[in-house]
């Protein structure tokens, strides 16, 4: 069965050398997933290629130490081509993930393949057009948000008038009701939104801070996972 196939988006860690507060990566994303997260995605708009894999072949490699290379996935942020270049030097990476002004999903999907994970976010104030309207058979998730403005992504949920436009749990609700495929909600997450969040319907949280920018990045990633299986589980 492909990562595809088996993929978990609850608890998804998004990452880069910019958030870790000078720690590595590699041990950020060993204690979130021994807490139980279930999806990392290596960002980074600060790394150059070179590091980017370096960053990827570091994550793919403690996932791999921990024996979970089959139940948590391993993306890129928006370069296609970093996926592209770690799978040609042998490290695991399951996909990509991409916005609306990124490199296309149908470009995504054709070089990696059917069995790679392929992530799509859309702006917030389309997110529930797009899912009634587009083709949704080549992405496997929807990255959603901001639930909080965020100083992590100061663009995110950014309108023309220079608002920033967050999403509502009524309209996460609706998202999930509307769309074909399971939903990521983040952008500001922290542990008291997980109940809530939860509630909704939408199949997991992605974060940032919560996990990278706390002073015991296993203690946050812990409560965060439990309080969303717990909350899904009295739902
Ligand atoms: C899981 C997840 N959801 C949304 C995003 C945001 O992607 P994008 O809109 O392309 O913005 P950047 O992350 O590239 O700044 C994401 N990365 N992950
Ligand atoms: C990558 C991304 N996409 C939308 S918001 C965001 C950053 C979320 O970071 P944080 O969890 O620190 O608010
Ligand atoms: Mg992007």
């Amino acid at each position: 069965m492909s990562m595809r196939d088996n993929l978990d988006i609850s608890a998804y860690l998004v990452l880069g050398p910019e958030n870790t507060l000078g720690r590595p990566v590699a041990d950020v994303v060993a204690q979130a997933i021994a807490a139980g997260f279930t999806c990392v995605q290596v960002r980074s708009k600060e790394c150059s290629a070179r590091e980017l894999i370096s960053c990827t072949a570091q994550a793919s490699e403690v996932i791999r130490q921990a024996g979970a290379q089959d139940r948590v996935a391993l993306l890129i942020d928006d370069r296609l081509d970093a996926v592209y270049a770690a799978r040609q030097q042998g490290i695991k990476v399951d996909g990509v993930h991409v916005g609306q002004t990124d490199i296309p999903v149908e470009a995504c999907r054709a070089l990696l393949g059917p069995d790679a994970v392929v992530g799509l976010s859309a702006r917030a104030d389309e997110m529930l057009e797009y899912v009634k309207t587009a083709d949704m058979s080549l992405v496997d998730y929807l990255g959603v948000g901001p639930l909080h403005e965020t100083p992590t992504k100061t663009d995110c949920g950014l309108a023309a008038d220079g608002t920033i436009i967050t999403k509502s749990l009524e309209d996460l609700a609706a998202l999930h009701q509307a769309s074909p495929v399971p939903i990521v909600v983040g952008g500001g997450v922290k542990v008291a939104d997980i109940p809530a969040v939860a509630q909704t319907g939408v199949d997991g949280f992605f974060v940032v801070s919560a996990v990278c920018a706390a002073p015991d990045p296993h203690a946050a990633a812990q409560e965060l996972v439990q309080t969303w299986n717990a909350a899904k589980q009295a739902s």
